[in-house]
């Protein structure tokens, strides 16, 4: 009753004002205004009442507070405001390299939570958040199998042109079939068969920079890493994809990255109103970038089974092909719906595993640029393991000291920085009773920082601390989740974290770099976690024995 005064209000301000003036005017003119402010008061209603206002009463009976917000808008006005007196929003780079980034990157959660606790609520626009970063709830979360958790829809609407309706967007059981089909593609004897097509991929890299260093006087190169790693990427994903029409593939590729910087344009966690609405001609490009990326897919998977027909053998087919074919087995994707089903996954790994990837590599040269010491461990461990010079499947998966070194740069810098879902009914986590519509947030880098978790020196680079693996690192293993959580755990973390340690140990193996004095520590969260201003690193050539 109280949230209809303010309609009554307006409705008798407009009779006094309108009506008595005029005594006499139209019954008509009175009725359109009545009708006006029923629109207004099903809007409001529908908008703001039976959302959010609504869902976070019903969370405030569970205990769970968070900042007032405001109409229509919620909290992002506040966001905003705190994120601009934020020190990373006004260009101040830190000159020396402090680990601890929370704060300045996604200050409005580190401000709240010091308010309201590790687990409290907000809004954006008509949408309900609940931030969970309590260790025991985001254990409980892992724990869950439950489909009822899926991915934001507000979110990943924005997405569509780029994900279709492929694994990383869809819900329920559309994405559990998606999900059974390709999971198995990155098993861990499939991704060992991928080693050799990364290693070639790396080459070329280490050669560039050989070059590099000989047209620069022959003993040191600066390089900016990250153009560098995002090719590699590229190129690994293409191969593994295409086989041999990788050169396609990147061509492909390259148009995927160009509909990826058009739409990430605007910020999903201030999810304003407004982000439905992109200019026409903003929208005209993303649907032609769209058919022409489809029709390049198509061309190259058909191409892929020619050839195959003719004579490739079984163990060479393509990521896509086997998928297409698993599909096909399946019986649960139509000969129609297949064109579809390849053409969207295709574009999901690509999307979930060229950045993520690359910014990961950049992180751990960073590190590794800082911390020399950890350069020369794992160079040591390197000849123990491949005294031959050979890399192969077998010598990876020893490789400790590197594993290591991964692992802890994905705790300080995990490139993405956010674990969503979204509450499709009401769904019981913990004490917690989230209510349907609800979306949650859970920011990884908090956790990976949490010194009741990882101890006093958390903010430290330390990989040390997952020399008995991730369990005696820390306290709870649940809660490292750089590749996420529960059933929704990233389908591609064996592939990169193979193709992380080929790339690392392959430049280590041939070079010794430091930090450039150019480089300025400058962590931005432009959907993933990544060096603001790229990462320069002085490369010298090993002599070789
Ligand atoms: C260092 C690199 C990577 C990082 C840090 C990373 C991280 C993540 C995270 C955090 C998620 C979301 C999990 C969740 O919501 O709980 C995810 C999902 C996913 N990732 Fe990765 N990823 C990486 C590389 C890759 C690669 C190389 C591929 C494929 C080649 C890949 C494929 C996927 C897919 C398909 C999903 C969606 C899974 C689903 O919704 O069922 N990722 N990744």
């Amino acid at each position: 009753m109280k949230n209809t005064t303010p309609f009554l209000i307006i409705s008798l301000l407009i009779l006094l004002l309108v009506v008595f003036p005029m005594r006499f005017s139209s019954l008509v003119f009175i009725l359109i205004i009545f009708g006006i402010n029923g629109v207004f008061y099903m809007l409001y209603n529908t908008l703001w009442l039976k959302s959010s206002e609504r869902l976070r009463w019903k969370l405030k009976k569970q205990g769970i507070y968070g900042p007032k917000p405001s109409f229509l808008y919620g909290n992002v006005a506040e966001m905003q405001k705190i994120q601009a007196a934020s020190p990373n929003n006004n260009n101040v780079y830190a000159e020396f390299v402090a680990h601890d980034y929370t704060s300045s990157l996604f200050p409005y959660f580190e401000q709240w939570r010091k308010i309201y606790g590790p687990v409290f609520t907000y809004s954006t626009g008509n949408k309900q958040h609940l931030y969970v970063n309590q260790p025991e709830l985001v254990k409980e979360m892992n724990q869950s199998i439950s489909l009822d958790l899926g991915k934001p829809s507000y979110v990943t609407k924005r997405l569509a042109p780029m994900l279709g309706n492929g694994i990383l967007r869809s819900n329920g059981h559309i994405w559990a079939m998606q999900r059974k089909i390709v999971a198995p593609e990155f098993f861990m004897d499939k991704v060992k068969g991928m080693v050799s097509l990364m290693l070639q991929s790396a080459e070329l890299l280490t050669m560039k920079w050989d070059e590099r260093i000989e047209a620069e006087g022959g003993k040191m190169a600066e390089i900016s890493v990250g153009e560098d790693l995002r090719s590699l990427s590229a190129d690994v994903i293409s191969r593994a994809c295409f086989g041999s029409s990788y050169f396609k593939g990147k061509n492909i590729f390259s148009k995927l990255r160009t509909l990826q910087k058009v739409i990430s344009n605007t910020s999903i966690l201030f999810g304003s109103p407004a982000l439905g609405f992109l200019p026409s001609r903003q929208q005209k490009e993303i649907e032609n970038l769209e058919k022409e990326i489809e029709s390049l897919i198509w061309e190259a998977v058909k191409e892929r089974e020619r050839d195959q027909c003719l004579e490739t053998p079984s163990n060479e087919k393509d990521l896509l092909h086997s998928i297409l074919e698993g599909a096909i087995n399946d019986g649960s994707v139509g000969e129609n719906s297949s064109r579809k089903f390849i053409v969207d996954n295709c574009k999901n790994i690509y999307f979930a595993g060229h950045e993520s990837t690359a910014v990961a590599a950049s992180w751990c040269l960073m590190l590794l640029a800082l911390h020399p010491e950890w350069q020369s461990r794992i160079r040591e461990e390197m000849t123990q393991i491949w005294p031959d010079g050979v890399l192969d499947a077998e010598s990876v998966s020893k490789m400790k000291m590197v594993t290591m070194v991964i692992q802890e740069v994905m705790r300080l810098y995990p490139p993405a920085a956010f674990v969503s879902r979204e509450a499709l009914e009401d769904t019981q986590i913990g004490h917690i009773v989230v209510p349907k519509g609800v979306c949650l947030w859970t920011l990884i880098p908090t956790l990976h920082r949490d010194p009741e978790i990882w101890g006093r020196d958390a903010n430290e680079f330390k990989p040390e601390r997952f020399e008995n693996g991730v369990s005696g690192a820390c306290k709870l293993p649940q809660v490292y989740i750089p590749f996420g959580l529960g059933p929704r755990l990233c389908l591609g973390r064996n592939f990169a974290m193979v193709q992380l340690k080929v790339v690392i140990s392959l430049i280590i193996s041939k070079f010794r770099f430091s930090l450039s004095p150019k480089y300025k520590h400058s962590p931005a969260y432009r959907m993933i976690v990544e060096p603001g201003q790229g990462v320069h690193i002085l490369v010298e050539r090993l002599k070789q024995c």
